[in-house]
């Protein structure tokens, strides 16, 4: 079964050559709330709302999310509402926000990762000369991890002219919203 019309004619175009193609989607209650209680992941979507959202998985690169999305959801960013396809599915690559890197070395992406069932997550994080941070890395590293360093006073910059994901020719990702992440144009 193939994605939606809807989405192939958004979609089949070429992504730019010199930006990437960035999709942002977020699910939203009738009275404007994406997240609930801290620690609670809150399931808004209906059936085929999510299913649409993992198509549009399939389609593109990468998926990013910040480190509160990681610990609160322990997501699995995959497409398994897909129907089964041979050949499988794309799986879109899991890049998280890390500065500190809080993500637990026994989360879903790591376990998916390690299963044969997803992709290597990315961790975008600050390199910093902390013992702590050090050993974090190593943990994380050896879970599975890729851990990429990007310097930064204020937080990774997603700059649409010089997103760090660029350098890693990922030329489309889909950006699952949180409160924390905004795009700056
Ligand atoms: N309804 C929906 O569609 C969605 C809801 N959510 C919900 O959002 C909540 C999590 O939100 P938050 O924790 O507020 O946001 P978040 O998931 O973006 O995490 C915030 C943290 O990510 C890191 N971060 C974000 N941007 C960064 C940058 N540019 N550079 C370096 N580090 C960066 C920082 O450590 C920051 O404190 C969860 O409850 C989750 O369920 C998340 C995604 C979609
Ligand atoms: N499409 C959609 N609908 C909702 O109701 C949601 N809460 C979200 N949340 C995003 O999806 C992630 C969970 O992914 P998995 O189901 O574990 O694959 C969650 O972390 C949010 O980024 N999305």
């Amino acid at each position: 079964m193939p994605p939606p019309d809807f989405l192939i004619a958004r979609y089949s175009q070429q992504p730019p050559s010199i930006r990437p193609h960035i999709t942002l989607t977020f699910a939203q209650s009738t009275d404007a709330k994406i997240a609930a209680i801290p620690g609670k992941q809150l399931i808004l979507s209906g059936n085929e709302s999510m299913q649409m959202t993992h198509w549009l998985r399939s389609m593109h690169d990468a998926i990013l999310v910040g480190i509160g999305t990681a610990l609160n959801d322990d997501p699995q960013l995959n497409t398994r509402h897909l129907p089964p396809h041979s050949p499988p599915h794309n799986l879109p690559r899991p890049v998280i926000l890390d500065s500190h890197l809080r993500l637990s070395t026994s989360c879903k992406l790591l376990n998916n990762f390690r299963a044969g069932s997803g992709r290597r997550p990315w961790v975008l994080s600050t390199p910093n000369q902390d013992p702590s941070w050090i050993s974090r890395k190593e943990a994380l590293k050896q879970a599975g991890a890729n851990i990429i360093e990007i310097p930064s006073l204020n937080g990774i910059s997603f700059s649409l002219n010089s997103s760090p994901l660029d350098r890693y020719a990922l030329r489309s990702y889909f950006h699952s919203r949180s409160s924390a992440i905004t795009p700056r144009s």
